[in-house]
């Protein structure tokens, strides 16, 4: 395929996600199907193309003064991927395949529209109603930060030190141009390109041999937060596939006991094999069975209690810009009420003197302070940690984080434009009484 024909697959796929109002990915998955004669490089570049709309969804039809599929993706053009007008016209010719000429009212747009005067919520990309919510933590930065959180996030990779270390890995992926992540000890980051490619980390030996695990560096920096130490008992309440679990087990280097768990069962299935793929000898999974407390032996014993908490995920709109519009405020207050219930569940599982991590991938501050707020009102015996003590755990790092990440009384926030990884809130409740 041309790059104009991409160009007009691209548009004819965004009208079906606008009007049959599909998931992006599926729709994808349909079209590969139904146009089998497109090799995977057209699929992964029309791919491209449509998450890369989906990120300036409301910015491009503001920019454009139109919100058709076209004018999307041709403000998206100018946008995200800063194509000139001559460029752009020498795609869109109106030849076989490819899309209609540029009109002068597009050409007309181009040339004298901007986002100068648009409200943050179309500058931001993000659904107007969360405009209140997202000023509440950003105030006049909110445009800025939803920027970064719709533009394209790096693949990272957290080095697993059970089994190799930063150094040898990087030689390992030099082909991949793999780099060190800014703040993370074990963190290493590839660039992705615009075409959607990824660069088939799964295949790569270090990875099958457990070497390497795919994390986002705020994921990492979440799990290095909670400061789990070696011969600590340390329960992964909301363990899932185990992003945190394996890095939690990295951290405490074999030694001591690590408790993993999930209410759903079918999101602790990849869990296992993750596990005995990182050569992980002190973790314990425990499945629910029907309504039996599968922690139901463990009565104020644990050092530490990491809650992962099931939160909207604003914090990966960049790896997902889909979900960013299809979020409605109803999943809000369901997640709220998921988030009090998974912290009231650490409370009789931590010893006098341990602390419960509780980690959000969302910025929003309803799902983040306010939560830890009204946590420590009704448990006095727990108090916030101070989160300059815990970011020390982050040694020559520490001050440079403190300045790049937004500090609470409650915790630290990650976000985009500070710290350069996903969203992420941490923070550290101690057992005082
Ligand atoms: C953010 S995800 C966990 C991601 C995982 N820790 C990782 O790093 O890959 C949140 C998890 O919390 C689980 N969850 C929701 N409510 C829960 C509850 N009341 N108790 C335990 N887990 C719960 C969900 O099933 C989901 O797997």
């Amino acid at each position: 395929m041309t790059p104009a024909a991409r160009l007009s697959a691209a548009i004819e796929l965004i009208d079906t996600i606008e009007k049959d109002r599909v998931p992006a990915a599926k729709a994808l998955k349909e079209w590969g199907t139904a146009h089998r004669y497109a090799g995977s490089g057209d699929r992964a570049a029309i791919a491209g193309l449509v998450w890369d709309v989906l990120r300036r969804y409301a910015s491009s039809a503001f920019l454009m003064d139109s919100d058709t599929a076209r004018a999307r993706l041709i403000g998206m053009l100018r946008l995200e991927r800063s194509m000139d007008t001559a460029t752009m016209a020498a795609m869109f010719d109106g030849s076989r395949f490819a899309p209609e000429p540029l009109t002068e009212a597009e050409e007309a747009a181009l040339s004298h529209r901007s986002l100068k005067d648009a409200p943050a919520a179309i500058a931001g990309d993000y659904p107007e109603w969360l405009d209140s919510h997202l000023a509440k933590v950003f105030g006049e930065d909110r445009a800025a930060e939803a920027i970064a959180m719709a533009s394209r996030a790096p693949l990272d990779l957290r080095v697993n030190t059970l089994k190799s270390n930063r150094d040898k890995v990087l030689k390992a992926l030099a082909h991949l141009h793999a780099k060190p992540t800014p703040w993370s000890p074990n963190g290493l980051r590839i660039a992705l390109s615009a075409d959607a490619r990824n660069p088939g980390i799964q295949a790569e030996e270090d990875f099958i041999k457990g070497a390497v695990e795919v994390q986002d560096e705020g994921s990492q920096l979440a799990a290095l937060l909670t400061a789990a130490k070696p011969g600590e008992q340390v329960i992964d309440l909301c363990a899932g596939a185990g992003g945190k679990t394996l890095a939690l087990a990295a951290m405490m280097q074999g030694k001591g006991r690590l408790i993993a768990t999930d209410s759903d069962k079918r999101q602790l299935v990849p869990i296992h094999e993750r596990l005995s793929r990182a050569g992980v000898h002190n973790a314990d999974v425990r499945t629910p069975k029907g309504d039996t407390d599968p922690l139901a032996d463990i009565s104020a014993t644990a050092d530490l209690v990491v809650l992962d908490a099931p939160c909207t995920g604003t914090g990966t709109w960049r790896r997902n810009p889909d979900a960013k519009w299809r979020m409605r405020p109803g999943a809000l207050e369901i997640r709220l009420k998921d988030q009090a219930e998974v912290l009231e569940r650490a409370v009789p599982l931590v010893k006098a003197g341990g602390r419960i991590a509780y980690i959000t991938c969302s910025v929003l501050p309803e799902e983040n302070g306010e939560q830890v707020r009204a946590f420590v009102a009704k448990h006095p015996e727990f108090a916030v940690v101070p989160p300059e003590q815990t970011a020390s755990v982050l040694w020559d790092k520490a001050d440079e984080f403190a300045e790049a990440a937004m500090q609470s009384p409650e915790g630290w926030l990650m976000t985009p434009r500070r710290t350069g990884t996903d969203g992420f809130f941490v923070s550290i409740l101690r057992r005082v009484g």
